[in-house]
């Protein structure tokens, strides 16, 4: 497959014209509901615009925030209004993309022109019947937006019928959004699904901030002599020229303190914090608000997936609020008045980096990402700057000391000593984040055991040190262990508290019966007897056996050495009576000689 030139300015002649050019080849109700919220085209509007529209497939590489979500809708849509008619079990339109969220949030953009158009327009996410979604796309769908899990799993539950089948192979224009994310392994069953599912003579277009780096990657989408458009910023770099990107370095132990000292020094901005795991999520969505009782809090990870839209519909509307977010939000996600992007931890692929950072900054608005990274993640920095292109500069939190990140550490402490969920949630988020730490692509420069993982225990406030391989290896005598018996500490539930009093009465009445039992059932006594005094011979048999290992040992080495000394006497006497014979043989051969 040989890719056509990239694409430059030169080529599409001046912003204006091709402004003028792009506009003149959209139906009128596309550009009656885009002049309604905007007033001229992005840039890769233009570019990606005008290839779709000359029947090309597209490979487009455009800073985040930059508008890649109409750059595919406008062109789309306009190649659908060239066919007169569109039935309503003809699927013109199929945009996959990676999460639930993005799939929705395309679907919001993309639904004023579908409605302008008169094409139904569906987005199929997990978390509703497949029978319902079945149901509702064989009732009429012309426009389809999936994630690939779900459309997969439609496909496998419509196989008696086939009618899903049947509309997907009407599809003109495939789009893959954040495309380079359906190269890893955890998508490709789906896609071996779905895109054998579609028309060979289609459009195809895959947008992303970070393509595929190797094109081999792209060879499923069967993309056909495909215009690669790379457009960047002025610095050339993936992320925006509004986004300014700083870390600072921060000892283990005061990590979470620098995050509530950053919170607190933004007290009017809206803050996306990013998380290794659901876990560290949930975790310090418990404790960040009893720390940061002011502040509006939000939380969302894999697990919230009845909460997850209510809190991001809330964090969207809030003039200055707080979300902690696992990497499900790292990508596409558009929260347009964005200032503050915060990595607590590091991300598992470092590509992830700079789509997290690109929450903010969006479309020309000035956003910051912030790095909390501790010694021996200094040359994540450089990993990121060279392999990403993003340059970081340092920052200093200087509000952050030794003496409040302990007393915050012992004010978490105090938080898991009066909650069992608290305590529970705690361990859980920290073996997650041992696990992530050894399982990111940036372990060969942030080595797990330069980690300082007592530092970090310490930063989570946790009581106990969790045995886990992780920390089995590592001299664990720094750690601040709580006095606190962790078998008194309650549920904050009293439902759960009952049911753990109930366990451990059960378990307590368990073992009161067996020593009962044990006391009056004969069998069991003499059982008792008879194992005591197997153990009382074991361990006399084991004495005698000992001794009498001994004094075999004593008694071989002696007869070992009798039976030397009269071995050795034996050869002695061999040796000397063949001496005698040769001396004798010798005497009568001097005699016969
Ligand atoms: N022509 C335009 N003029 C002004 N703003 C626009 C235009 N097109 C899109 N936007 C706005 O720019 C923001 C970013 O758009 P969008 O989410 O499509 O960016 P993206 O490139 O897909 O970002 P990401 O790489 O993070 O997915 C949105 O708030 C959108 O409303």
């Amino acid at each position: 497959m040989v890719a056509k030139a990239i694409v430059t300015e030169k080529e599409a002649a001046t912003e204006q014209q091709a402004q003028e050019k792009l506009r003149s080849l959209l139906p009128k109700e596309v550009i009656e509901v885009f002049d309604k919220s905007f007033k001229e085209f992005a840039k890769v509007q233009i570019h990606a615009g005008l290839k779709l529209l000359a029947h090309e497939d597209v490979v487009v590489e455009s800073p985040t925030g930059s508008g890649k979500t109409l750059a595919f809708l406008l062109p789309a849509l306009t190649i659908m209004k060239r066919k007169p008619k569109w039935e309503p079990n003809e699927i013109g339109l199929l945009v996959i993309c990676p999460s639930r969220d993005l799939a929705l949030q395309i679907a919001h953009v993309g639904q004023p022109f579908a409605d302008a158009l008169g094409y139904s327009l569906h987005a199929t996410i997990g978390g509703k019947k497949i029978e319902t979604d079945l149901k509702k796309i064989h009732a009429g769908v012309n426009i389809l937006i999936a994630t690939p899990g779900r459309l997969e799993r439609l496909i496998d539950g419509d196989l008696r019928e086939g009618k899903l089948k049947r509309m997907l192979r009407c599809v003109e224009i495939l789009i893959v959004d954040e495309a380079d994310k359906f190269t890893e392994v955890s998508f490709a069953a789906s896609m071996n699904t779905i895109l054998p599912c579609l028309p060979k003579q289609r459009r195809t277009g895959l947008f992303s901030a970070t393509q595929a780096k190797d094109k081999v990657d792209l060879a499923p989408f069967t993309l056909r002599s495909p215009a690669y458009i790379k457009l960047a910023d002025e610095k050339d770099v993936i992320s925006p020229s509004s986004l300014s990107a700083f870390y600072t370095i921060i000892k283990a132990d005061e990590k979470l303190c620098a995050l509530v000292e950053f919170i607190r020094s933004v007290p009017d901005k809206k803050v996306l914090v990013f998380f290794a795991s659901c876990q560290c999520v949930q975790y310090f969505s418990m404790i960040l608000p009893r720390i940061l009782s002011k502040r509006k809090i939000f939380a969302v990870h894999g697990k919230n997936k009845k909460s997850r839209f209510s809190q991001m519909t809330s964090f969207r509307k809030a003039e200055s609020a707080v979300m902690l977010s696992t990497d499900l939000m790292s990508r596409g996600i558009d929260i347009h008045d964005l200032d503050w992007v915060v990595h607590f931890d590091i991300p598992k692929k470092s590509s992830w980096f700079v789509h997290r950072c690109g929450r903010a900054g969006r479309n020309g608005r000035e956003g910051s990402s912030l790095l909390l990274a501790i010694p021996g993640q200094t040359a994540y920095v450089n990993f990121i700057k060279q392999h990403e292109h993003l340059e970081m500069k340092e920052m200093k939190l200087k509000t952050v000391t030794e003496l409040k990140a302990e007393q915050l550490r012992q004010k978490v402490v105090g938080f898991a000593s009066k909650s069992r969920e608290i305590l529970e949630h705690g361990t859980s988020a920290y073996v997650s984040w041992l696990k992530a730490s050894t399982t990111n692509d940036a372990h060969i420069v942030c080595k797990f055991k330069e980690l300082d993982i007592i530092g970090h225990a310490h930063s989570f406030g946790l009581l106990r040190l969790p045995k886990c391989k992780e920390t089995y290896e590592r001299d664990v005598s720094g750690f601040k262990r709580s006095e606190v018996d962790t078998s008194t500490i309650q549920y904050e539930n009293k439902s759960l508290e009952d049911k753990r009093k109930e366990i451990r009465a059960k378990n307590e009445k368990r073992k009161d019966i067996y020593k009962e039992k044990e006391a009056n059932d004969p069998r069991a006594q003499l059982k008792k007897k008879i194992k005591e005094k197997r153990e009382g011979k074991n361990k006399k048999n084991k004495g005698e056996k000992k001794s009498n290992e001994k004094k075999k040992m004593e008694l071989d080495e002696k007869e070992n050495g009798e039976d030397e000394k009269v071995e050795i006497g034996e050869k002695r006497k061999i040796k000397t009576e063949k001496k005698d014979k040769t001396k004798k043989r010798k005497v009568d051969s001097t005699d016969a000689e």
